[in-house]
């Protein structure tokens, strides 16, 4: 997950959020183990399976954003696993007579059946999982309820092994509390040390904005895939535990109600947070054992009231109401409880951006980019090209296709056809982050920062995903790097949303800066702008490109900007270039006038630089 150089601040940070969360589950234990009964002790163990549940679904929904329907499937299979390793071959020849030759005939250890389960279920999680990380949001779901729905199939089908819909029984009860407590241990440092690698970071700002992410290099479906199949083996584990604490079970056990239940305990608690896990899981249980007690106690019976059945249910339904309406993202949000007790130091920039020397050839070239959305043309057989050290202004008016080339220079949308070649590499095929990788680094005209990510974080995704280091020490210096060179190092801290919309669009460009692109396409950065702060921004842009040789394709409005900062003008009108040069031939072009002003001002010559 993280290379040596940087695992050190990943684990210790990791660390700072998983012991404030053991500590108090480990006291709870010791409480109950030792001043309350059994009934007590039963519901212990059964809060902390459903711990382990919770942090390993919210590994998966909380970091990818997509809720998946399909993760008590997975628990399924890892009781059903670890059941069958443990069951002495004796019970195993009279219960399951036609169980195949080498299933029937392995005896494995509690803790070896558990390590044997998770993998299995990892195994088949990845060989699943490869195409429904491809997938985001509702796709993605409804899939994981298909995979629910065959996997309950299956162990119903598979009589000679599961025992059918029968119920399965003779499993040695060998779940204590202190083998659960390591387990919850382990699930929460997984999902923490998951969550703060560079994995979990990208894959946080996949939830945020997908194309984005992918635009910063960030392999999007791969991170899906770690998490999918991490969560799948932590879900296996405690299916592993439940079925030692039950002894029987049937495949309607690993179905819609804990389905439902668990991914109640992840919403309530706050699903993006490992800390929200924690809470999540304790008050559902608190609510329903409370409820539980007033329905079956003395309570109702004393005031005259009969037997409420379906109390519980009622009641609980209630409690996640009234949460979600006074704490619409759960009870922690998207904080963790380290936020809260420890101060996350913010790193100095130490070093400017290096520059980096291109070859004499470089250059990011369009040629004859055509692009059709449906029957309409967007781009018309634009050629392009933008040179390293080089600012290129691209000007049109509105919805003559400059967002289109930036998207079709960026591989965000592919051109229909002609060709995008970033220093001679055809990036026709390559997936949008693949170009990212290739040196294209960009902004958006809305602007498309990481809303619940902190501005460094936004920073360390670009650093990481474009594969200029990993997640640690070392990246958020070059993140820092990149802030100061825009001027808004202090706000790192910030949560990226709540800036000021200048702010954020510095911040934008800064993230961009930090792939250490060796092209930059700026999609109007000034927008939003006052005139001091976009004329602020032109000047850093241009000393940037002559310190780092960075080339510059800058799409803006403001036309006195761009004839004064560009070295060359391409001017798009209705998906075609119809003007390309230095400033001064492209402000004479009647063309580019008559396309701006208008046909009967394009009769007198100096109406366009009367416009600017
Ligand atoms: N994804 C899409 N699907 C369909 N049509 C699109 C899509 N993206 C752009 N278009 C159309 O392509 C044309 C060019 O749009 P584009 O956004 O590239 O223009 P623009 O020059 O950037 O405009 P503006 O200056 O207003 O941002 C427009 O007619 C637009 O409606």
């Amino acid at each position: 997950m993280t290379s040596i150089d940087s695992a050190g601040p990943v684990v210790r940070r990791a660390l700072a959020g998983a012991v404030p969360l053991i500590v108090p589950v480990t006291l709870l234990a010791a409480g109950v183990v030792l001043f309350l009964g059994a009934a007590e002790q039963r519901i212990l163990i059964l809060f902390m399976i459903n711990l382990i549940a919770v942090v390993a679904t919210g590994l998966y929904v909380g970091n990818s954003g997509v809720t998946s329907f399909g993760h008590v499937g997975f628990m399924g299979l890892g009781a059903y696993a670890s059941a069958l390793l443990t069951l002495p071959p004796a019970v195993k020849a009279t219960m399951l007579p036609n169980l195949p030759g080498w299933l029937a005939a392995a005896q494995f250890g509690f803790a070896e059946s558990l390590v044997v389960a998770a993998l299995a279920v990892g195994l088949f999680a990845l060989v699943i999982g490869i195409p429904v990380a491809r997938l985001s949001g509702s796709a993605a779901s409804i899939t994981s309820l298909g995979l629910l729905i065959i996997i309950h199939s299956v162990l119903n089908g598979a009589k000679d092994i599961t025992r059918g819909s029968q119920t399965f029984f003779g499993v040695e009860r060998l779940t204590t509390v202190p083998v659960l407590l390591a387990c919850v241990a382990i699930a929460i440092l997984v999902a923490r040390l998951f969550r703060d690698s560079t994995a979990g970071l990208e894959l946080r700002a996949s939830r945020e904005d997908e194309l984005a992410a992918r635009a910063m290099g960030v392999d999007v479906a791969r991170r899906r895939l770690a998490a999918w199949v991490l969560s799948a083996m932590l879900m296996a584990v405690a299916g592993g535990l439940l079925a030692h604490v039950l002894g029987a079970f049937s495949p309607k056990k690993f179905f819609f109600v804990d389905t439902f239940a668990i991914l109640a305990m992840l919403i309530i608690g706050g699903p993006a947070s490992v800390s929200g896990a924690v809470i999540g899981t304790f008050t559902i249980t608190l609510i329903t054992e409370f409820a539980r007690r007033f329905e079956e106690g003395p309570v109702l019976p004393q005031l005259g009231l009969p037997q409420a059945f379906g109390l519980t249910q009622i009641v609980l339904g209630l409690g996640i109401l009234l949460i979600m309406y006074r704490r619409p993202g759960g009870l922690f949000g998207l904080a963790e409880i380290d936020d809260w007790l420890f101060r996350q130091p913010i790193p100095v920039a130490t070093a400017p951006l290096p520059a980096e020397a291109a070859p004499a050839d470089a250059a990011l070239t369009a040629d004859r980019v055509t692009k059709r959305f449906a029957g309409l043309v967007a781009l018309d057989a634009v050629d392009l090209s933008v040179r390293p050290g080089e600012i290129v202004g691209l000007i049109g008016p509105n919805g003559s296709g400059k967002t289109t080339l930036i998207n079709a220079l960026s591989g965000v949308v592919p051109a229909t056809s002609g060709t995008v070649r970033i220093d001679g590499r055809d990036i026709a095929g390559l997936p949008s982050h693949r170009v990212a990788r290739l040196g294209i680094g960009r902004s958006f005209q809305n602007i498309r920062l990481f809303k619940d990510l902190t501005v460094l974080e936004n920073v360390i995704v670009a650093v990481t995903g474009s594969g200029r280091g990993r997640a640690g020490g070392a990246v958020a210096e070059r993140a820092m790097a990149a802030l100061a060179e825009l001027g808004v190092d202090g706000l790192a801290g910030r949560r990226a949303g709540q800036l000021a919309y200048g702010e954020q669009r510095r911040v934008e460009i800064a993230r961009a800066l930090a792939m250490r692109p060796r092209y930059l396409l700026l999609d109007e950065p000034a927008a939003g702008m006052n005139p001091a702060e976009s004329e602020a921004l032109m000047r850093l842009l241009d000393d940037l490109r002559r310190r780092t040789g960075l080339g510059l394709l800058l799409v803006e409005h403001d036309l006195k900007l761009v004839m004064r900062l560009c070295d060359r003008v391409v001017v798009l009108n209705k998906g075609q270039v119809i003007a390309a040069g230095v400033p001064d031939q492209v402000q004479a072009d009647p063309a580019v006038v008559e396309a701006y002003i208008g046909r009967r001002a394009a009769r007198k010559p100096a109406a366009l630089a009367a416009a600017v």
